[in-house]
């Protein structure tokens, strides 16, 4: 591709949105048109995250004022409901859409509205749009115009399940998926279940009797399995900034005790270069994906019994969020899908 593809970002001053730039600002094939922040318009970006200064030259504008409709994609890193107010008048201008939040996910507008409880305001171009999972719904995204980001930690356990659930090997009226967030992915705005001296040295599970991911992970299994699934999630919030480790527990059916699950997974996901499959029994480490668009996942299978589990872990800003976006983006405009996103993890 020749032309540079005109970006927009709705949301520039959260987490997602400043990770947004950090990869954007490196894509050989982006330019970066706008920037909203209502908050800080006219404030220069670089000026306000030193971490891109020499890097992107823009200043904050509201969104009204953000030319986001001479843009050929907009990404939206706002809070669930912002994306549907403005998708329609994006797509009339031709203006592909990627939205972070929950907007574009759940295809079921009565359990968007249940759990994010605000009415979907354009459930026509919901069913337009496509749920953006690369490593399960590429094909699809390739021909879309809207693509609704998944969640965090719906990334986690649906890659996490799906060669499993595909092939049909487990028990799916009881799994059991227990996971652990650092607290960047609360978000950037002030809250005290994120100060300091409330997150730190302290470890909690929430969400435990319904959490707003639990339909979107539910929604996708199903589709998976062919079936309804038995989905039993819990959330956790660990004292590190950036992170994320799944573990999924299910039960192997009594015919697939001989599958060889290792190669299994290896087969599935051979051709992902964002998916590693570490050796049998490995412990996959969060730092071991930090900064970058990887997601590892290893098997384990205590006592050689039935129970499989399945670690995963990757950076919630990242595989989790913006990098995942950028993948997006890159399948939408015909690109290699790794262009900007091959950055190695950062350790210690
Ligand atoms: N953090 C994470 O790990 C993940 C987050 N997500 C999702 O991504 C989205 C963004 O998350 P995050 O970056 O953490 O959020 P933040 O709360 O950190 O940032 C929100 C951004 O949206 C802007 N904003 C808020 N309200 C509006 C509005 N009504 N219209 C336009 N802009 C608005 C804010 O700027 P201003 O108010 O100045 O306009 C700010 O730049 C959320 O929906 C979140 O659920 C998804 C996966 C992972
Ligand atoms: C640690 C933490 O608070 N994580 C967030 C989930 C991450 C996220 O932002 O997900 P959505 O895009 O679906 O909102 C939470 O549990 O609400």
């Amino acid at each position: 591709m020749s032309q540079k593809i005109k970006v927009g970002i709705v949301g520039g001053t959260g987490y997602t949105g400043v990770e947004l730039l950090r990869l954007l600002a490196l894509h050989p094939n982006v330019q970066l048109h706008a920037i909203t922040s209502r908050k800080e318009e006219g404030m220069k970006v670089a000026e306000m995250f030193p971490n891109l200064r020499g890097k992107v030259d823009l200043a904050f504008s509201t969104p009204e004022n953000a030319a986001l409709t001479e843009c050929d994609v907009v990404f939206f890193a706002t809070p669930h409901g912002v994306a549907m107010a403005q998708a329609q008048e994006l797509l009339d201008a031709g203006v592909k859409v990627i939205d972070l939040a929950a907007d574009f996910r759940l295809q079921d507008t009565a359990v968007f509205e249940k759990w994010y409880k605000m009415p979907h305001g354009c459930p026509d171009i919901l069913k337009q749009s496509t749920y953006g999972l690369v490593e399960i719904n590429r094909e699809k995204i390739a021909q879309s115009k809207v693509i609704g980001n998944p969640g965090c930690y719906p990334t986690t356990v649906i890659l996490g399940l799906a060669p499993v659930l595909e092939k049909r090997l487990v028990e799916i009226d009881h799994i059991v998926a227990d996971c652990k967030s650092g607290v960047s992915g609360a978000g950037r705005k002030a809250e005290v279940g994120t100060l300091f001296s409330e997150a730190s040295d302290n470890f909690k599970a929430y969400g435990v009797s319904g959490h707003r991911h639990h339909p979107e992970i539910s929604e996708q299994l199903s589709k998976l399995a062919g079936a309804e699934v038995g989905l039993l999630f819990v959330p956790h919030l660990v004292p590190m900034i950036r992170g994320m480790l799944s573990t999924i527990y299910v039960k192997i059916k009594p015919d697939a005790l001989a599958t060889d699950f290792q190669k299994l997974y290896e087969e599935r996901y051979a051709n992902e270069q964002f998916i590693d499959v570490m050796p049998a029994g490995s412990l996959p480490e969060t730092r071991s994906v930090r900064a970058s668009n990887q997601l590892r996942i290893a098997l384990h299978r205590p006592g050689n019994g039935d129970t499989l589990v399945i670690v995963v872990v990757q950076d919630n800003l990242v595989k989790g969020a913006a990098g995942q976006a950028v993948q997006n983006m890159n399948v939408l405009f015909g690109l290699a899908e790794n262009t900007g996103l091959n950055h190695v993890a950062v350790l210690p």
